[in-house]
């Protein structure tokens, strides 16, 4: 403990070693509401041997937007090294950019392909359903569904086509995060020492190489070919709309000189942060709707009134995703619960004084305490605890709007700068799946996330679709 700083108070804990390491994994929800109330709005824990502090809804703002004194990239790096399974990535300071340059900037020109994309998707993995058809695990059926119109964006119409390129798109995430899933355990017997063993296993054996080999192979081949065509048409070829496109024109890129791996591990950073958060949201969803039947017919109702701007092949412009209110609202309200109750760790870079005064050293790893924000009345509006599907039309807040009463795409300058394209896509499906299918729960009982430590999974349950009459 350094002496110097006034540090937020550590909970009292009972084992050594431990600390409060297997109270907060069985029971995070009770507990750190108790330490809130007994230690107030900072406070600290031991959680696999090493101290963590908890910052609660007054002062975790502060987290988000000062980015000078707190970073989500090297508390993200400790728990999955990122940077060994993406070793070409060193040069990529500038993805942000580059994503809200070459996607996000052209998500209306991207509305057709993602439609198309999604309802190809869903008719293949869902199908008409007119016999009532169940599915459990929808996490991993979403998983598939969301890679298609991601793949058509990043990788192009014509790479997109192949089952190996799609596989890659739905497993990268899954097999480069599998080192993940291993308990910090050995961080009880030296501070990080997991993360060091992670990197040596991950630098021996990386589940994820195959997949960038599968991309290599096929950016090889389909950068020849766009080449070649560019060469032999000049104006007249017809410039493929995509981001892979997009690279190829960069000024840096030296069509001698091509280094496929780094496109490769370009094309994987992306996969990695969109794929899994998308699917994951959208399973999110779509259990709460099919939980709650009570809902369905009015939000029926509107996208019945939303099908009407749609042209003869049922294909929606851009504008309608802003008609789509009702869902809109439904889907804030669902990510809103399901988020985690601790989450976006932080670590600190610089010795940082909070506004009430306390103090945490650098190299610190701070928690938000999100349930804090989620469960606060003043925040949230009246019952926050209650799902309310429509709570969300009153304040006119969209499922991508962030603020401090919605933690789900982090804040401040590193905020998601991909949640209009996820949430697009979720709306885009919802959208198809409403008008298409009657949902219930195989159970007929409403399907809450699991619970894992302090986080929150969609559930596993099965959902019965059958084909509207
Ligand atoms: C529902 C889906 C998604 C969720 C929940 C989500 C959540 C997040 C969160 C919490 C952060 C960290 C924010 C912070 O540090 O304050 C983040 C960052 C980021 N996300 Fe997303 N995201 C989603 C979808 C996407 C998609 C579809 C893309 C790209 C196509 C994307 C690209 C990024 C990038 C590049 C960053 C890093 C931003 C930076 O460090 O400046 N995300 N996302």
């Amino acid at each position: 403990r350094d002496p110097k700083l006034n540090m937020p108070p550590l909970v009292r804990y009972k084992f050594p070693i431990i600390g409060h390491t297997y109270i907060y994994l069985t029971n995070s929800e009770e507990f750190l509401k108790q330490c809130k109330k007994e230690y107030g709005e900072i406070f600290s824990l031991y959680l696999w041997g090493e101290v963590k502090t908890i910052v609660g809804k007054e002062h975790l703002q502060e987290v988000l937007k000062r980015d000078d004194s707190f970073d989500a990239g090297i508390a993200f790096e400790r728990l999955l090294p990122l940077s060994v399974i993406l070793k070409h990535l060193a040069k990529f300071q500038n993805s942000t950019k580059v994503l809200k340059e070459y996607v996000m900037n052209k998500l209306k020109t991207y509305t057709e392909r993602m439609q198309k994309n999604l309802n190809f998707a869903t008719q293949k993995y869902i199908g008409d359903c007119d016999e009532p058809k169940i599915i459990s695990n929808v996490y991993d059926t979403m998983t598939k569904i969301i890679c298609y119109p991601i793949a058509d964006i990043f990788v192009g119409k014509e790479l997109s086509q192949y089952e190996e390129i799609i596989n890659t798109f739905s497993d990268f995430t899954i097999d480069a995060a599998k080192i993940s899933i291993i308990p910090p355990v050995l961080d009880f017997i030296y501070p990080r020492l997991q993360y060091y063993i992670n990197c040596i296993i991950l630098k021996i054996y990386n589940p994820a190489v195959k997949h960038q080999r599968i991309l290599i192979k096929h950016l090889k081949n389909q950068i020849y070919k766009r080449l070649q065509e560019k060469e032999k048409y000049g104006d007249s070829w017809k410039r493929p709309a995509d981001f892979l496109q997009d690279l190829l024109e960069e000024e840096s890129f030296d069509p001698n000189n091509i280094n496929y791996a780094e496109i490769a591990d370009k094309i994987c950073l992306f996969i990695f942060v969109s794929i899994h958060t998308t699917s994951n949201s959208c399973t999110h969803v779509i259990m709460d709707l099919t939980s709650r039947p009570e809902y369905i017919q009015e939000l029926y109702e509107e996208q019945l009134e939303v099908r009407k701007e749609a042209d003869e092949n049922g294909i929606l412009p851009f504008e309608a995703l802003n008609k789509m209110k009702k869902l809109d609202s439904f889907i804030r309200e669902s990510l809103r619960l399901s988020e985690s109750i601790s989450t976006l760790p932080h670590v600190v870079t610089k010795d940082y004084t909070f506004a009430n005064g306390l103090q945490v050293p650098k190299d610190r790893a701070v928690h938000l305490y999100t349930d804090d924000v989620y469960l606060d009345e003043s925040l949230q509006g009246p019952n926050p605890k209650s799902f309310e599907p429509f709570r969300h039309l009153e304040t006119n807040a969209s499922a991508t709007k962030i603020g401090k009463n919605f933690l789900l795409f982090g804040g401040g300058k590193h905020a998601c700068p991909g949640r209009q394209l996820a949430i697009n896509e979720v709306k885009f499906f919802l959208h198809n799946v409403i008008l298409k299918y009657n949902l219930r729960t195989e159970s007929g009982k409403i399907e809450g996330p699991k619970m894992i430590g302090p986080r929150k999974f969609p559930s596993e349950a099965g959902i019965v679709f059958e084909k509207r009459k």
